[in-house]
């Protein structure tokens, strides 16, 4: 029989000697290779939603680095796109779309349709065929908070001032865009799994800027929501939970959210999220991306650092978020080599 995937390993709870790796936003503008596919399409939504391109960028930095796992290349803000409220890119620029300001707003959004993200299915389905045999397919989707966010900005800001006033002003209309962005995330990661990934991430990007009381009701909860109905409908499917900026909160999160493992980001002491969760539960990080720009004897220590802290711990090798631009090749490739010395 086939040795079992590494990644799948760890998040049934096996430390590995050797952690898998991986890294979030592994397919983007740091490859060149990206570069020159992505040029063949203007709108970015457009690039996600062709099949064959979004397949090939999933694959690049598999073919290049033979990291343990693939993400699916697409984006949180397909859900929003698909429920009518259309989404744009404007280069250098970030995410566009119509901005949620009042209740009637919020309540005139469209149903979830499915069948608008056919496409990423073909994705799915395209991938699968060309994955190498040892490496892990990932899905995922933003999380409600997250996602909500840029849904009532319209755009990214530095702390979704406009989400946390929306929220305070009209809590009823808040929680029901939450609610419809679980449900819709349900379908949508079920449909993933459906289609051939083997693991689901949630990426909650924005928690941190939440009060601790806030946090847990439009944070920790509508993500517990989604473990509970992805797991409903695909049991043995594990989920990733990243929820950056959980800080004090982690060791609660792990007992409440009922994920099989926890992303943790490049503010958080690795040694004290170890020290503060059962030994068993599977942790994600969480390298300073800053430090893979920089490269060198800084990486060095930060990624000897990091394996020291999980040593004996299923660890799954991450950053603690998304890689940089400005990332030189030559300093993943040294990652690389470092975390696998022993391999
Ligand atoms: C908040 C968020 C978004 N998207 C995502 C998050 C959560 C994770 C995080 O916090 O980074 C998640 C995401 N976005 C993308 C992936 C692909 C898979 C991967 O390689 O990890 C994933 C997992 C591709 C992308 N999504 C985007 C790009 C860059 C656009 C391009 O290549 O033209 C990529 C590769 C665009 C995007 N998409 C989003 C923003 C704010 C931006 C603009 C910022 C930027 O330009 O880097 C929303």
């Amino acid at each position: 029989m086939a040795e079992e995937k590494a990644l799948l390993s760890v998040l049934r709870r096996q430390a590995r000697s050797v952690p898998p790796l991986w890294l979030m936003r592994q397919a983007g503008r740091y490859l060149p290779e990206y570069r020159d596919v992505r040029a063949t399409t203007k709108s970015f939504l457009d690039f996600c939603y062709s099949p064959q391109k979004a397949a090939d960028v999933t694959l690049q930095p598999i073919r290049r680095f033979h990291f343990d796992a693939a993400i699916l290349f697409s984006d949180i803000l397909v859900v929003p796109d698909a429920m009518g409220q259309r989404v744009s890119f404007e280069s250098g620029a970030g995410p566009r779309l119509e901005p949620i300001e009042t209740p009637e707003q919020a309540h005139r959004l469209g149903e979830f349709k499915l069948e608008h993200l056919s496409p990423v299915f073909e994705t799915i389905d395209l991938v699968k065929t060309a994955l190498p045999s040892d490496v892990a397919f990932i899905g995922f989707c933003g999380a409600p908070f997250t996602v909500v966010s840029y849904m009532i900005a319209g755009q990214g800001t530095p702390d979704q001032a406009p989400a946390r006033l929306f929220a305070y002003r009209y809590p009823d209309a808040f929680a029901q865009l939450i609610d419809r962005v679980v449900e819709a995330s349900i379908d949508y990661l079920a449909r993933q799994i459906e289609a051939g990934v083997e693991v689901v991430q949630i990426f909650d990007s924005w928690a941190g800027v939440l009060p601790a009381n806030e946090f847990q009701r439009w944070s920790a909860e509508p993500v517990r929501r989604i473990v509970e109905g992805v797991k409903a409908r695909h049991p043995l499917t594990p989920v990733i939970a990243f929820i950056r900026g959980a800080d004090a909160h982690l060791p609660k999160l792990t007992q409440m959210i009922g994920a099989d493992a926890y992303g943790i980001d490049t503010a958080l002491d690795a040694a004290w999220a170890v020290a503060h969760t059962a030994s068993n539960v599977p942790l994600q990080g969480n390298l300073d991306p800053l430090v893979l720009v920089a490269g060198g004897e800084a990486l060095d220590r930060e990624v000897d650092s990091i394996l020291a802290a999980f040593e004996g711990r299923p660890h799954i090798f991450n950053l603690g978020h998304g890689i940089w631009q400005q990332t030189p090749i030559e300093n993943v490739e040294r990652l690389v080599a470092r975390v696998r010395r022993g391999a």
